[in-house]
């Protein structure tokens, strides 16, 4: 709760006056990389239903390993926001954050990319065409937008490039499909499997979303030897705690 000054009195403020972030993550060692760039333990709050717990920073926002893909991200951050709404403090902001594959060259393993567009690839239907989204088949959406200022704010303090990130349910694992999703998406920089479940619950409740990723491997043929999920997990950690100030300080327009 915090005071502050209204009309020659001390007030509490309007829930959402000041930020109040969340930090949705798919796996445990995620979220604790990310808390690494906050000080102080975090406290851990159980959220109704199986296996979801907050873990909430004394000077940071909420995190939470909300599991991975993109329904189970969507179900877990869903019971998050409705769960601080109905605490009467809701999130004024939701973080999609992790690992991911970064398309060659512009996203290089060790590297971060932020969303300005966060975009479901493979939710619609493959017919003798090719593949059509779901909202050309007069269904929902595939696409959701960060605020630009917040996207533009991020990229400046912790390097990443701005981009799409695209949100996929199966990893990509040969160069023809990852050049298939670069056709389809020329903006793409990165695809990950939580992106559009996160920022389709926090649309649902009318709040805001971004995604931070860290690349881990790139986008291509499979190999697991590849993978740097330490630098990432490490790069991670520096990009929040180079994000902090512009969580702190950004507030919804
Ligand atoms: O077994 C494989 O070949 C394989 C290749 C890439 C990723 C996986 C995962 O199980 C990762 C799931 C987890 O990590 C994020 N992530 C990281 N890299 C990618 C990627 O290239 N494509 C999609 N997701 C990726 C993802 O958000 C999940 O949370 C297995």
């Amino acid at each position: 709760m915090v005071l502050q000054a209204q009309e020659g009195r001390l007030t509490t403020s309007p829930a959402g006056s000041v930020p109040h972030v969340l930090v949705a993550t798919a796996v445990p060692a995620e979220r604790d990389a990310v808390a690494q760039a906050f000080p102080g333990a975090a406290t851990e709050v159980p959220l109704p239903g199986e296996g979801a717990v907050l873990h909430r920073l004394p000077a940071g926002p909420d995190l939470l390993a909300a599991g991975v893909g993109p329904a189970l991200a969507a179900a877990r951050a869903a019971s998050a926001l409705t769960a601080a709404a109905l605490h009467g403090r809701p999130y004024t902001l939701v973080v999609s954050a992790g690992i991911a594959g970064g398309f060659a060259p512009e996203a290089p393993v060790g590297s971060l990319v932020v969303a300005d567009e966060i975009t479901a690839a493979d939710l619609g239907a493959e017919t003798a065409e090719g593949f059509v989204p779901v909202t050309e088949l007069g269904f929902g959406t595939v696409t959701h937008r960060p605020p630009e200022a917040l996207v533009r704010d991020a990229a400046t303090a912790t390097g990443a490039r701005p981009g799409t990130v695209l949100t996929v349910s199966t990893v990509t694992g040969t160069a023809a499909r990852a050049a298939a999703l670069r056709a389809r998406h020329p903006r793409a920089l990165a695809e990950a499997m939580e992106g559009f479940g996160v920022a389709e619950a926090a649309a649902a409740h009318g709040t805001p979303v971004l995604e931070l990723r860290a690349v881990s491997n790139p986008v291509g043929p499979r190999d697991r030897a590849a993978w740097r999920i330490g630098a990432a997990l490490g790069a991670l950690t520096d990009g929040f705690g180079k994000l902090a100030p512009v969580l702190e300080s950004w507030r919804p327009a």
